[in-house]
């Protein structure tokens, strides 16, 4: 049966099993699974649902009393459905990008767990998990969480095509043969004090598409800082590796890295009116987070046996 977020954010918060079993699977009233992450040195902790791979949780050094990733009190903890907040993971397609549902559909399928130690995970998904659509062609996906010494949350993504190598015929007159084309994103929910107050700074300059704007291609004003009025929802290409989200006075809240395996950067938030909409967020809620996500929202394509790799790299600032 489906769950909301209320309960389940008081049984699996940041680190859920954490010092008991941080690194151990432990069952979720929802009869979702998840791991409680601890650094043994910062003392931080993070939360991951095997369901979707989903980080539901991160609390760093220095920010012991709550998560710093929004994750909705609405959210549903269900088999057939994605969590609201924290960083699901997009992928084979973004958004509405293609033949598949919204965002794709690693978001709510069975990831494995490949191995885990007290303040990291790798999980996998592969075309014969649970939640994969049948008939998908052979793929890998690795996903690593990691709780780093440097107080920052870790996230390492590779996508292996497990198809044969191409034959000379193919891999000359048809390069495409067999290849694995995708869209992605990592749609972290960042936890802010009033989105109307923060600025995302690093984007100026950028070309991107105005998906509240008929998907008009832009380019965000140089030297100027994205905030959040109302609802945005912008797809930055090929933007810098690294940005930041800052607050009313300037201040650092998040430092966002990316290695450039995640070409993109979406900037997502719904406004008031729409997000009053969606079931799965409380009232209030647009206020509470921007999401910022590393992403592939031009396809990525693997060739048979080869891997796609990218990092994500999240730290507070001084907040
Ligand atoms: O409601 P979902 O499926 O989680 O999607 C949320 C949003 O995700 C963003 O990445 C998209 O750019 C938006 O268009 C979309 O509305």
């Amino acid at each position: 049966m489906a769950e909301t977020g209320t309960g389940a954010r008081r049984e699996a918060g940041a680190g859920a099993g954490a010092g008991v079993g941080a690194g151990v699977v432990q069952r979720h009233s929802s009869g979702l699974e998840y791991l409680g992450l601890e650094h043994a040195a910062t003392g931080a902790l993070a939360t991951v649902f095997l369901h979707g791979a989903h980080v539901t949780a991160w609390q760093p050094k220095g920010k012991d009393a709550e998560s710093v990733l929004f994750t909705s009190e609405a959210a549903v903890y269900a088999h057939d459905a994605a969590i609201r907040g924290g960083i699901p993971v997009c992928f084979p397609q973004f958004a509405g990008q293609g033949p598949l549902g919204n965002h794709g559909f690693a978001r709510k399928a069975t990831w494995t767990v490949a191995d885990a130690s007290p303040s990291a995970v790798t999980l996998v998904l592969t075309h014969e998990s649970d939640g994969v659509p049948p008939g998908t062609l052979p793929f890998s996906a690795e996903y690593c969480v990691e709780l780093t010494d440097d107080n920052a949350l870790r996230l390492a993504w590779a996508v292996t095509n497990g198809r044969e190598e191409n034959t000379y015929d193919q891999a000359v007159h048809e390069p495409l043969a067999n290849a694995l084309v995708f869209t992605d994103a990592l749609h972290t929910y960042f936890a802010v004090p009033d989105a109307a107050q923060v600025r995302v700074s690093g984007l100026g300059g950028v070309v991107y598409v105005d998906k509240t704007d008929g998907m008009a291609i832009k380019t965000w004003p140089a030297d100027s800082d994205i905030s959040f009025a109302g609802e945005v929802d912008a797809a930055f290409r090929r933007a810098p590796l690294t940005l930041a989200i800052t607050d009313a006075a300037g201040e650092t809240l998040f430092d966002i890295e990316r290695t450039a395996g995640f070409r993109d950067v979406v900037v997502w938030n719904p406004g008031a009116e729409r997000a009053a909409t969606m079931a799965d967020l409380a009232p209030g809620d647009a206020a509470r987070f921007i999401c910022v996500e590393a992403a592939n929202v031009e396809p990525v394509v693997v060739h048979p046996q080869d891997t796609h790799r990218a990092e994500l790299t999240l730290r507070i600032g001084s907040w």
